[in-house]
C-alpha cells in the first residue's frame, strides 16, 4: 500500500516532517521519497508543480490522488488507515475536541514562528520595518507563552491532547524548531521537557532532519524571547 505513495520533500520543513511523522505512526513505511532542496529552488521544479502547483513541499500523492496540503494530508493518512499502526485521532469527545483544537492552533504557531524566522524573505529590502519585527516577536512570545500554559495544564509525560495524537504531530515540528533557533529552555521549561519527551519517540527519531545531525543549533535568533 505505501509503495503507492510519493513524497517529495524538503529537509527541516515542519509541514514535510508532519506528513513524514504520520506515515511512520500508521506503519506506512516504503513509501517512495525524495529530498529536494530549498537552496537549489527544486520545490519550483516541474516534478513538484506536477503535483503541487503553488509550488511547495509537501508534494504528497497516493496513487493518482494528490494532498499537498500537510494537515490534510495527516487526517487523510488516518483516516485511510485507521485500524493500522498509532490511532492519531482519540474517539472520546472531550479528547478529540482538544486534540482538534490543538492540532489547528500548530497551524497558528507556525504563523507567528515563521513570521519572525523568515521575516528577510517575506519582507524584500526596503519594506522592512523594526516596528514589525518589533510586533512579530511580541506576537510569538505571547503565542509560546500559550503553549508554555496549555503545557502546565497536561499531566506529567502526557501529550498534548491525552495520548500521542494529530495535535503533537502537527505542532511538535513547530516546538522543536524555536529550540533550533535558540529559544530559552529556563524561560519555557514546559516545552523544552515536551521537546525532550518526544524527540525520541521512534517516529520523530527516524524522521528528524538529517541536516540537524550536523548541525544542532542553526542561530540564536530567538534566544532573547
Ligand atoms: N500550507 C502548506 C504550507 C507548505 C509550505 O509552506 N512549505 C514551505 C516549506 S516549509 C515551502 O515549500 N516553501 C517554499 C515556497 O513557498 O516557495 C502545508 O502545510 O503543507
Amino acid at each position: 500500500m505505501a509503495k503507492s505513495m510519493t513524497l517529495l520533500w524538503g529537509a527541516g520543513s515542519p509541514p514535510c516532517w508532519r506528513v513524514m511523522i504520520t506515515l511512520e505512526e500508521k506503519k506506512l513505511q516504503g513509501y517512495k521519497h525524495k529530498l529536494l532542496s530549498f537552496e537549489k529552488e527544486d520545490h519550483k521544479s516541474q516534478e513538484v508543480l506536477q503535483i503541487n502547483p503553488r509550488g511547495q513541499l509537501p508534494a504528497f500523492k497516493h496513487g493518482d490522488d494528490i494532498i499537498n496540503e500537510s494537515v490534510g494530508a495527516c487526517l487523510y493518512l488516518e483516516n485511510q488507515f485507521k485500524s493500522q499502526g498509532n490511532k492519531l485521532i482519540p474517539d472520546s469527545p472531550p479528547q478529540q475536541a482538544l486534540m482538534y483544537q490543538r492540532m489547528m492552533e500548530g497551524l497558528t504557531l507556525t504563523e507567528k514562528l515563521n513570521l519572525v524566522v523568515f521575516y528577510d524573505l517575506y519582507a524584500p529590502e526596503g519594506e522592512r520595518h523594526d516596528s514589525a519585527v518589533k510586533r512579530n516577536k511580541d506576537n510569538l512570545v505571547a503565542e509560546l507563552q500559550r503553549w508554555e500554559g496549555y503545557l502546565e495544564n497536561v499531566a506529567a509525560g502526557s501529550y498534548l491532547a491525552g495520548a500521542f495524537s494529530l495535535a503533537d504531530v502537527v505542532a511538535f515540528p513547530n516546538i522543536a524548531y524555536p529550540f533550533r533557533y535558540g529559544l530559552s529552555i529556563g524561560r519555557y521549561p514546559k516545552l523544552a521537557k515536551y521537546y525532550s519527551l518526544l524527540k525520541d519517540r521512534p517516529s520523530i527519531k527516524t524522521t528528524w532532519p538529517p541536516q540537524w545531525y550536523q548541525i544542532a543549533q542553526r542561530s540564536e535568533i530567538l534566544k532573547d524571547l
